[in-house]
């Protein structure tokens, strides 16, 4: 097959006409470009993300539908950490040759599991072979009200820190994964706890329906995703804010599955959680007031929202402070693609 035959395959009736044309799409796959209805009054939000095999994945810790999930996941990930709603995609993929076209197709149709459950149109992308490894890229659009996408600028003293979710569990699913080294089955199954450990490496879900709950509050000063763990994203907010974060240990949302990895691996769950990455769940900042109301509707969806610190005018940089009243300077580090 050549390229036009695989794209065609791949692509071909996947998504419904509703999808599509919910999506304001004039013209989607098959032309030069793809043309798109913007929606009346709305502003473009826009964001790219590559997972490379071997430095994202490896045969052993993602399956191929594993891989086409997580690139549509983190990509629209990034829109939902601006508070924005995704509306389209485009997806830019380069192919061992070695690769089977069974491998490429599964890989599709986790992506597109994807941008159907986050009710996004993928219009287009590019296709090329690579000599050795598989890479994906997946840009994402999507729309917010003019003046309202959160940025990572906003934090203010005196705002609560929060984040959703349980962020570290894709760490310590990995560091299983990594472990045990054997080649991953679409059709094994996990006991507990490592079955909650593996499915949110594999699977994040992009917190979109929390990051609109967020803008349309009005009341989320700064909100970032968690693609490199807490401690680096909270770093990210405090520079961008010229503030200072305190975390509070005790308050870190561990999950039980994760303490029980971690107990049985002889390992602190918190080096997951804060260095770790990959959990795609959103960190933020609001005045303390409003956080029991915002992060209330949050939770009403399902998902855990946690206070986990506060914002500070008394230094720069991300500090965490225990109960018996310790503190620490966290280091920078997530993931370091040049160390
Ligand atoms: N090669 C590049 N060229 C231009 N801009 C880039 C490039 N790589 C990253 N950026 C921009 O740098 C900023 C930080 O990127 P990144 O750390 O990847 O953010 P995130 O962790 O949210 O994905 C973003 O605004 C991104 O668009
Ligand atoms: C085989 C393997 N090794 C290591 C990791 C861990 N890892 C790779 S990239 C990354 C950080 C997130 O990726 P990046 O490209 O930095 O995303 P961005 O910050 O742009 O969202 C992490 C934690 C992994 N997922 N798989
Ligand atoms: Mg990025
Ligand atoms: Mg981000
Ligand atoms: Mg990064």
């Amino acid at each position: 097959m050549d390229e036009f035959g695989l794209i065609r395959s791949l692509t071909h009736g996947r998504q419904s006409r509703e999808l599509l044309s919910k999506n304001g799409v004039v013209v989607g796959i098959g032309d030069d470009s793809a043309v798109t209805a913007p929606s009346p009054g709305q502003h473009t939000v826009m964001s790219c993300d590559t997972m490379v095999q071997d430095v994202h994945f490896k045969t052993i810790t993602m399956n191929s539908a594993d891989v086409g999930f997580k690139a549509m996941a983190a990509a629209v990930s990034d829109i939902a950490a601006m508070g924005a709603a995704p509306r389209h995609a485009l997806v830019s993929i380069s192919i061992p040759k070695r690769l089977p076209v069974t491998a490429v197709n599964e890989l599709y149709e986790g992506l597109y599991a994807c941008a159907d459950a986050f009710g996004v149109a993928v219009i287009g992308g590019d296709t090329t072979s690579s000599p050795e490894s598989l890479v994906i890229s997946v840009t994402a659009v999507g729309e917010a009200e003019p003046g309202r996408a959160l940025m990572r600028s906003a934090a203010r003293p005196g705002d609560i820190v929060f984040v959703t979710g349980w962020p570290g569990c894709s760490a310590a699913g990995l560091d299983y994964l990594l472990g045990r080294a054997v080649a991953s089955d679409p059709d094994e199954t996990f006991a507990q706890p490592l079955e909650t450990l593996v499915r949110a490496h594999r699977r994040p879900l992009p917190r979109v329906e929390a990051g609109r709950i967020l803008l349309l509050s009005g009341r989320c000063h700064a909100l970032n995703d968690v693609s490199d763990g807490v401690a680096s994203e909270a770093w990210e907010i405090a520079e961008a804010s010229a503030c200072g974060i305190w975390l509070d240990e005790a308050s870190l949302p561990v999950h039980p599955d994760m303490t029980a990895y971690a107990a049985e691996t002889r390992r602190n769950p918190l080096d997951w959680l804060l260095f770790g990455g990959e959990d795609y769940e959103l960190i933020g900042t609001m005045p303390r007031m409003y956080a029991e109301q915002v992060g209330g509707a949050v939770q009403a969806t399902g998902l855990p929202f946690t206070v986990i610190g506060e914002v500070t005018d008394s230094f720069a940089g991300v500090r965490m402070r225990s109960s018996d009243g310790r503190t620490e300077t966290l280091d920078k580090k997530g993931y370091n693609h040049f160390a």
